[in-house]
């Protein structure tokens, strides 16, 4: 009796939630014209991220380290529309560099609209080895450059109204194995930017957070490093990429994506947390297994 009182409550929520969400309706539109800064984007999931932008014509700064990359990048987003495309190459390892895409960002559209906060540092995918000093090396570039450019960024999100959206992971909601390092680091931005949603509303603050919780896609890196020890098929990255600019546009608190990969699990989590930590177990092939740097 207990269960079908449970399962009449949840499909009340769940019919609620999809009901009041129903409304939101992307379009493309929404982008054209917007500034936006895209990190990460020499490859991966932050290129795919600014080529959708540039054909919905928006202004675009990305930023990563690899120079030679990011030109092939801005050349493709020029082909494929964008209002305009820049890039600034450096590290997210330091706090001025952090700083000093916003600022490039400022000179060159004197505003900004969306910023898409998506880089991930050096780490690698294997058991915890014990190396705080990694961990805190990571939680830099990974959530305090985050923070860095949130605050630097907050006075033309607060003119233009904006949107900060956060890439993040299933591994940032639920403990999984294999990426500890990673894992924390996507932990602390739900702390940092979910608490600091909540002060935005307390404050007036119209300036949207979008927290993307994301299952394995098939970038070249995560494709390489997990070769074979994760059963599940990757997502696709350009589809990903596009449902992350469609939740940002829409000022979604979370994105979840895929749904069936993230939400389901994140129920488990809380409703049945053995049941969820077998069936992620049995997600990996030991087998396969060895350590590697990503
Ligand atoms: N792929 C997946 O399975 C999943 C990915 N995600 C998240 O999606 C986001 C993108 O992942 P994905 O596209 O796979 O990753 P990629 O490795 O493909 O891209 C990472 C990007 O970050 C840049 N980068 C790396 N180190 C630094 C640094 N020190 N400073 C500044 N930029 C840096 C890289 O460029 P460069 O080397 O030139 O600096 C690259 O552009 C990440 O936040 C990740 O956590 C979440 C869940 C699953
Ligand atoms: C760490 C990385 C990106 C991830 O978040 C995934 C991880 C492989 C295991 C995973 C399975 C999932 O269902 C959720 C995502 C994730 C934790 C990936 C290995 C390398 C990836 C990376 O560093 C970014 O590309």
């Amino acid at each position: 009796m207990a269960l079908l009182k449970a399962l009449v409550v949840f499909t009340g929520i769940f019919l609620a939630v999809y009901f009041y969400s129903a409304g939101d309706v992307f379009e493309p539109a929404m982008l054209k014209g917007k500034r936006v800064i895209v990190t990460g984007a020499s490859s991966g999931i932050g290129e795919q991220m600014a080529y959708h932008l540039a054909k919905m014509g928006s202004h675009i700064l990305i930023t990563a380290r690899t120079e030679e990359k990011l030109k092939k990048v801005v050349a493709q987003c020029t082909h494929l529309g964008a209002a305009s495309a820049h890039y600034i190459a450096g590290s997210m390892d330091t706090m001025t560099f952090a700083k000093l895409v916003v600022h490039k960002a400022e000179n060159l559209f004197g505003g900004l609209d969306m910023l898409i906060l998506n880089h991930i540092g050096h780490t690698y995918f294997g058991y915890f080895d014990g190396n705080i000093d990694h961990v805190r090396d990571l939680l830099e570039i990974n959530v305090l450059s985050y923070a860095t450019m949130t605050v630097a960024a907050l006075p033309m999100l607060k003119k233009s109204n904006g949107n900060v959206v956060v890439v993040s992971s299933v591994a940032g909601k639920i403990g999984l194995p294999l990426t500890v390092p990673y894992s924390t680091t996507k932990f602390a931005l739900d702390g940092f930017f979910s608490s600091l949603r909540m002060e935005f509303i307390q404050q007036n603050i119209d300036v949207s957070i979008t927290l993307c919780i994301i299952s394995y896609i098939d970038t070249d890196s995560a494709l390489k490093t997990v070769s074979g020890v994760i059963q599940q098929p990757a997502a696709p990255k350009e589809e990903c990429a596009l449902e992350i600019i469609k939740g940002g546009a829409l000022r979604k608190r979370e994105v979840y994506y895929q749904y069936h990969a993230t939400k389901i699990p994140l129920l488990l989590r809380d409703w049945a947390p053995e049941l969820l930590q077998s069936l992620l177990l049995k997600n990996y092939n030991m087998d396969n297994f060895q350590r590697k740097e990503v």
